[in-house]
């Protein structure tokens, strides 16, 4: 296969049960470095279930997962992020008690010499400098990063989220990023700047799925939006060629029959 058409992240028949309930039937997905893929649908439609097996979170129970054109077991979350996918969950997992610099550094301290000259420390300095100039470079304003987690919006605690798992990508031209419903509760300024960031990662080559109810922001950010009703793919097109109505069909399933239509 071509290595520049190798999908960054591709499932192929991905089936998901829970119990009784078909949540996933025979879902085939691919996304690309440098692609923003939007993953839309209707309550229940299978839009988390489908993340979460991106992300390791969930064992799809038939399919295959392909990174880089490798065939991939996700058997945990830690897995796939150490193969370089990175998820934002909406319940964030933030430390709340712990500062910006802090969140945006864990599993990457910096760490300084003691007074025995043994490495160990955290240099909290070196951190919030980092932070700082990460924050900066993504283009995010938000509280200063000495401000504890607690302390914040919830919209400045998604930001932050959301900021974290950029900066584990950014620059990994083979990085994935998976966001779920990231401007739910976002007022207009930040939801700016979360689409401003999401942009400049697939810029940087890392390949985006977007989660998200918000049509608008899915035309503005997405290069391609696939659409899922009752667990199975009932649309996989290039933003630039539908519209809203035509997504709201999908969605709602009054079109769902007509998969492949232009
Ligand atoms: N842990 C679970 N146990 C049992 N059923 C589940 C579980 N999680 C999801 N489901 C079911 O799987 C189906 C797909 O749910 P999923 O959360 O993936 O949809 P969604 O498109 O993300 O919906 P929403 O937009 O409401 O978040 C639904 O019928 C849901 O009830």
């Amino acid at each position: 296969m071509d290595g520049a058409a190798t999908p960054a992240l591709e499932l192929r028949g991905i089936d998901m049960h829970y119990g009784y309930v078909r949540a996933l039937d025979g879902i085939d997905i691919a996304v690309h470095s440098g692609e923003v893929v939007g993953l839309l649908g209707d309550n229940g439609a299978g839009k988390s279930s489908l993340l979460k097996v991106m992300s390791g979170a969930h064992r799809p129970t038939g399919g295959t997962i392909l990174l880089h054109g490798e065939p991939t077991v996700f058997d945990s979350p830690g897995r796939s992020t150490r193969a370089g996918v990175q998820m934002v969950y909406q319940d964030l997992a933030l430390v709340d008690a712990q500062d910006i610099a802090t969140n945006l550094s864990l599993g990457r301290e910096i760490l300084r010499k003691g007074p025995l000259g043994r490495l160990g420390f955290v240099d909290r300095k070196a951190q919030r400098r980092r932070a700082a100039a990460e924050l900066d470079g993504l283009g995010v304003r938000t509280a200063a990063v000495t401000r504890p987690v607690e302390m914040l919006s919830g919209g400045q605690r998604q930001v932050v989220a959301l900021a974290r798992a950029a900066t584990r990508v950014t620059g990994d031209r083979d990085g994935v990023l998976l966001l779920d419903e990231p401007t739910a509760a976002l007022g207009y300024e930040q939801t700016r700047q979360v689409r401003a960031l999401i942009r400049r990662m697939a810029e940087q080559g890392v390949a985006c799925v977007l989660v998200t109810h918000d049509l608008p922001l899915a035309a503005g950010v997405c290069d391609r939006i696939v659409v899922l009703n009752r667990g199975r793919k009932v649309a996989d097109v290039a933003t630039s060629e539908t519209d809203n109505d035509q997504l709201v069909g999908w969605i709602t399933g009054a079109r769902a029959s007509m998969y492949g239509e232009s």
